[in-house]
């Protein structure tokens, strides 16, 4: 099957993130130190909100071939999203967390 990506990821210049990350900051992501990658911390009411939460978004991580990398304790989920090809930060993550935003949403 072929990637229903559009064309290879670049990694967001200034003027992008300027645009397109204060919107995600407002609901709590934040680029890491050391590494070009946004990161949150998602809390829910108990495991199967949280595990509830992780299976919609990997459902939809597969449907776009992007993945998230997370760490679940109970009802904690923590994500951060970067994007290999480009190693750093591309639309692709922006997407994704603006996907799991909703999700996240619908489920607390
Ligand atoms: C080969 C495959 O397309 C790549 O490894 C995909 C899969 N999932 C991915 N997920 C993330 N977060 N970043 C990527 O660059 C990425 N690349």
């Amino acid at each position: 099957m072929v990637s229903p990506r559009a064309g290879k990821a670049h990694r967001l210049s200034a003027e992008e993130r300027d645009q397109l990350l204060p919107n995600l900051r407002a609901v709590g992501w934040n680029e890491l130190e050391g590494r070009d990658a946004i990161f949150k911390q998602f809390h829910f009411k108990d495991f199967n909100r949280a595990f509830g939460f992780m299976t919609r978004v990997a459902l939809q991580a597969e449907k776009l071939d992007h993945h998230p990398e997370w760490f679940n304790v109970y009802n904690k989920v923590h994500i951060t999203l970067s994007t290999h090809e480009c190693a750093g930060l591309s639309e692709r993550d922006i997407n994704l967390a603006s996907f799991i935003e909703q999700v996240a949403v619908s489920m607390t």
